[in-house]
């Protein structure tokens, strides 16, 4: 697709060392802009790898992948990422974690400093659409574990990323506060539209926040099947428990279960 937003072609990638496992092979996918893509698969099939690669922390052994028409080369000043475990800083309060992009991504960093008021309103806003308004001068510590992931959330939305980048973010979460979250992202993304992959294990998770999953065969991993969510949004939880809901999670968790068979000859 010409008009993607993320474009991956081809890619393959070998973790280094002598006998450095090949994470990724014949590996491609198209991502459109504003779109949600959830991306499932077995353990260890190089999900993590695929997303490291995306935001140029990694470098692809063949192929290529193109963000916003260009090549990726080194790490993405347009990407938000957020990952499992929150790792905020212990020392700074809430309001200062989220901010803390904006004093590393170059061309934010300039006019934090002019613009310090417009940017502490901005992650104030963001505070508040995650449901932490008043929490913005605790410190971490100070927070619930699914409370510190709101944050970690909003501190991956405050450079207003094109991309963002979401690697089993409620993964270590209660079943309630996951839930929870889920909503909380569907309305960040429904309100800012960025362009989403989410990496995740669960398959409730994929098909009510996605536009389209894609289902990862067992390394070397590449895309084996892909599913597009047919159901409107805004999407309630309610809607999880619905037969037609139940029978894509079970037809998901079938493509899974056949991409952990591994394919001959895989290093
Ligand atoms: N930094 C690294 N150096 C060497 N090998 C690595 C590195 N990171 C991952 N690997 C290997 O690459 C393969 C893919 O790992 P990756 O973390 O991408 O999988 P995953 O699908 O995200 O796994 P999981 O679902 O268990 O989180 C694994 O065999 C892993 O051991």
């Amino acid at each position: 697709m010409s008009n993607a937003f993320v474009q991956v072609d081809g890619v393959a990638l070998r973790h280094p060392g002598a006998d450095g496992t090949l994470a990724l092979e014949h590996c491609t996918l198209s991502v459109a802009e504003g779109e949600f893509v959830a991306v499932v698969g077995p353990s260890g099939c190089g999900k993590s790898t695929l997303m490291r690669l995306v935001t140029g922390l990694w470098r692809p052994t063949a192929g290529g992948v193109v963000v916003a028409g260009r090549e990726v080369a080194g790490p993405l000043s347009i990407a938000g990422m957020a990952f499992q475990n929150p790792s905020l800083l212990p020392w700074r309060t809430v309001l200062d974690n989220v901010l803390l992009p904006l004093e590393v991504v170059k061309p934010h960093r300039s006019r934090l400093r002019r613009e310090r008021a417009a940017y502490e309103a901005e992650a104030r806003a963001l505070l508040a659409l995650v449901g932490l308004a008043g929490f913005e001068d605790r410190f971490p510590w100070q927070l619930s574990g699914g409370m510190q992931q709101r944050a970690s959330l909003c501190r991956a939305l405050i450079h207003r990323p094109g991309l963002l980048l979401l690697d089993e973010p409620f993964g270590a979460l209660d079943v309630f506060t996951r839930e929870e979250l889920w909503l909380v992202l569907q309305e960040v993304w429904r309100t800012r539209r960025p362009t989403v992959l989410l990496v995740t294990h669960d398959l409730r998770e994929a098909v009510l926040l996605a536009d389209r999953v894609l289902v990862m065969s067992a390394r070397p991993g590449r895309i084996a099947a892909e599913r597009r969510v047919p159901f409107p949004r805004p999407r309630a939880l309610e809607g999880t428990y619905t037969p037609a809901f139940g029978a894509m999670v079970g037809e998901l968790r079938a493509l899974v279960g056949a991409a952990r068979e591994v394919p001959a000859g895989a290093a």
